[in-house]
């Protein structure tokens, strides 16, 4: 069964809260946190205290998807806000390991992400120290830009290089209905989708979600069911 994780940077940002718990209770599995820092990526979105914030509003697990450099000075406010799962770029800074051995000391799932021009065997080192993969399928910082499909390659790679372990893979970026089957054929086990999943308002993300995961289901003949 496919994950799918509502990106909240689409969400109504003067509502967080209630916007959190709506689309939880539209049927998303986790929700996903997108961490911009203006220097990594050019565009700024928020930090712990806003995930902080957040944390009563659903049990669904957070998903801290940081792209910020350095990532290491902020691991532990992001765990003691209420993430549940830590995902750090490797493009990010020269210690990966180091990231990823603290985020796992934290408690927490250890991610590491991958730009869409960044090679998958970059990663292949850190297997061991990884519960996620997250391939992006636009370039960091902004919702709303087109599914690069070339980036897909990387997923499959991924999939290739993480086989006969429990690793998750994610796909992030440009995630619709349409894309959401050439993603989940190619090995996403794990959808984020913000504009796609935030579209017309509270009223619609029960049957936005539902497409997503129906697309996701058809393309790979798995159950659909919410998991
Ligand atoms: O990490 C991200 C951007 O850097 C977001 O998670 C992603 O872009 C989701 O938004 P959309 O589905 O609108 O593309
Ligand atoms: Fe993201």
């Amino acid at each position: 069964m496919t994950v799918i994780a509502p990106s909240i940077l689409a969400a109504d940002f003067a509502r967080l809260g209630e916007e959190t718990r709506a689309i939880a209770e539209a049927g998303a599995d986790w929700i996903h946190l997108d961490v911009m820092d203006g220097h990594f990526v050019p565009n700024i979105s928020f930090g712990p205290a806003i995930v902080k914030a957040l944390r009563p509003w659903t049990d669904k697990l957070f998903d801290v998807h940081l792209m910020i450099a350095p990532a290491d000075p902020y691991l532990a406010a992001f765990a003691e806000a209420g993430a549940d799962a830590i995902t750090v770029h490797v493009e990010a800074g020269p210690h990966i390991h180091r990231s990823l051995q603290t985020i796992r000391a934290l408690g927490k799932r250890a991610g590491v992400a991958l730009n869409p021009g960044t090679p998958a065997s970059l990663i292949e080192p850190v297997l061991d120290m990884v519960d996620l993969v997250l391939v992006m399928t636009v370039n960091p910082g902004f919702g709303g830009q087109s599914f690069i499909g070339s980036a897909l390659e990387t997923v499959s790679r991924v999939k290739a290089l993480t086989a006969g372990r429990t690793i998750g893979i994610s796909v992030d970026g440009g995630v619709t209905p349409e894309t959401a089957g050439p993603a989940a054929a190619a090995g996403a086990d794990i959808l984020v989708a913000g504009s796609a999943a935030f579209k017309g308002g509270p009223a619609e993300y029960g049957k936005n979600i539902a497409a997503i995961r129906e697309a996701a289901a058809t393309a790979t003949g798995r159950d659909g069911a919410r998991c």
